[in-house]
């Protein structure tokens, strides 16, 4: 058995892995922190951020500060996104996506080419890319892929053919019935799909990353996925018969202390000072992510409500969430008449956030992250999902665990009076015991998952093992 902690000693089972993240705040996260993961024990690691994310987190080494404290071999690289650094990816989306889908993989290539010396034998890269499979056989590479939502978003995508041929994807009028027929999946109503599954239209930029990467995952070696057995043990057993596919979660930022690493691709503000001065479990927590937009109608909307509800709030309106030449999307008076019981910042660290006792509820997008970050911190959700995922964690949070609930009970119609109740029942309603009592509950199974003989604890060993055969054999040294 090779040593990992001391790799000289073999050399050849010493694994080396290449970590690419999908460029977005939401991917870069969990792959920061599946890289500190992986390197605890023992595996070296490279990190690759875009030059882009890069210059927008501002810190140089993100990594320099977790490799004095624990010593762990985190390296750290950067690769052209294709575009120039000052380019507006916001609000041009569809032509970063088109240069993710056609350009990125040549740089990832040369970047590849250049660390295939320093003993790289691994590459774990986003699923949402439709390269991993090939860039790695090329570079004679074990190719892994993670995925960094809920299995059972996974499960869908990789069926997309099954709801093809049954018509309730791709067809000129989409069946509404339910989806019965995917493996391991319990029947699902088609509106709490994937909003990509959902769009007639389905020659978007989107679409066609998402078919593609659908393609390139079945070729990979490994799938890790963010989740955690007991969420999804039936959609991970029937996916495992395809495709090796473990269960690793929750991959978070647990310690604030030692999780020294800087993520954030926007500035954030400190407000625990704000935070102290206000009663247990009083504040509302609203955020909705670093990627999705909000229409201005919408925002209006929440905001009034908010203001209806007279809960105390921290709200994070990001510089582009209406759209980054829409500069104050909130109404005029808005801060004005909230007055001490609210502040407005355009990011924070969530985690520290979360975790203050004065926060009561977390108004969301549904992102993933979000979802497993607000259970980790025992905090009840209300749910306002915008688009990909997001519509089908709600049905997660709200219909399956019982951990939140609906901000709107009619996904296209938002009204500040409907907004003003959801936030009062959410805050302070009769069934506010239930969903921290379910939530508890929850929180104690990503907990159990963590432990030593935990399940994602020991899909870690597994795949770690199966990561060092694949190695060895690949290097005739099984
Ligand atoms: O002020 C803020 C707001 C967010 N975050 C962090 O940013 C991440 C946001 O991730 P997530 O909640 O998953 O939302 P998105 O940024 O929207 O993430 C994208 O990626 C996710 C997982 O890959 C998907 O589930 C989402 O739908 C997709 O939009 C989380 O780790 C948060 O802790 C902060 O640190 N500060």
């Amino acid at each position: 058995m090779a040593d990992v902690k001391n790799p000289n000693n073999h050399h050849h089972h010493h694994l080396h892995a290449l970590l690419i993240p999908y460029p977005f705040q939401g991917h870069v996260n969990p792959f920061v922190h599946l890289a500190i993961k992986l390197a605890s024990q023992g595996i070296t690691v490279t990190f690759v951020n875009t030059h882009y994310n890069h210059h927008q987190i501002n810190s140089g080494d993100i990594f320099a500060g977790v490799r004095s404290e624990s010593g762990l071999d985190i390296r750290y690289a950067t690769v052209s996104d294709g575009l120039p650094i000052g380019f507006d990816r916001s609000l041009n989306h569809d032509q970063y996506q088109s240069s993710l889908l056609h350009v990125f993989s040549a740089h990832v290539e040369e970047l590849v080419a250049s660390l295939v010396g320093e003993g790289v034998n691994v590459m774990i890269a986003d699923t949402f890319f439709v390269w991993p499979s090939v860039v790695a056989r090329k570079f004679g590479l074990v190719c892994v892929s993670f995925w960094t939502e809920a299995a059972l978003v996974f499960s869908l995508y990789y069926h997309m053919d099954l709801l093809r041929i049954h018509g309730h994807f791709g067809a000129q009028e989409t069946r509404g019935d339910l989806i019965d027929y995917i493996p391991g999946v319990e029947a699902i109503n088609p509106k709490d799909t994937a909003s990509y599954l959902q769009e007639t239209d389905i020659s978007s930029v989107v679409h066609q990353i998402i078919f593609k990467a659908f393609e390139d995952v079945k070729k990979v070696d490994f799938v890790l996925c963010n989740t955690i057995h007991q969420f999804e043990s039936k959609t991970i057993q029937a996916l495992n018969s395809k495709i090796p596919f473990y269960a690793i979660g929750p991959i978070i930022p647990f310690n604030l202390q030692t999780g020294s690493v800087t993520t954030s691709l926007w500035s954030e503000s400190d407000c625990t000072q704000w935070l102290n001065t206000k009663p247990a479990g009083s504040v509302l927590y609203i955020s909705f992510g670093s990627y999705a937009h909000v229409t201005k109608k919408d925002l209006v909307e929440i905001a009034h409500g908010i203001l209806k509800s007279k809960v105390n709030f921290v709200w994070v309106v990001r510089p582009d969430i209406v759209s980054s030449d829409e500069n104050n999307p909130l109404p005029e008076s808005f801060e004005s008449e909230a007055g001490d019981r609210g502040i407005v910042i355009p990011w924070c660290c969530q985690m520290t956030v979360l975790s203050h006792r004065s926060i009561g509820g977390f108004l969301t997008h549904c992102g993933w992250n979000s979802i497993l970050e607000s259970i980790w911190c025992e905090v009840p959700l209300l749910c306002f999902p915008l688009l990909t995922d997001q519509v089908t964690n709600r049905k997660l949070v709200v219909d399956d665990w019982e951990i939140g609930m609906n901000l709107c009970e009619d996904r296209g119609f938002v009204g500040r009076d409907e907004v003003r109740m959801s936030i009062d029942r959410l805050m302070c309603g009769n069934s506010r015991e239930e969903v921290k009592e379910s939530i508890g509950r929850v929180k104690m199974s990503l907990e159990g998952a963590l432990r030593c003989s935990g399940s994602s604890e020991r899909n870690l060993g597994l795949f770690i093992n199966g990561l060092r055969a694949k190695v060895g054999l690949s290097n005739g040294k099984a």
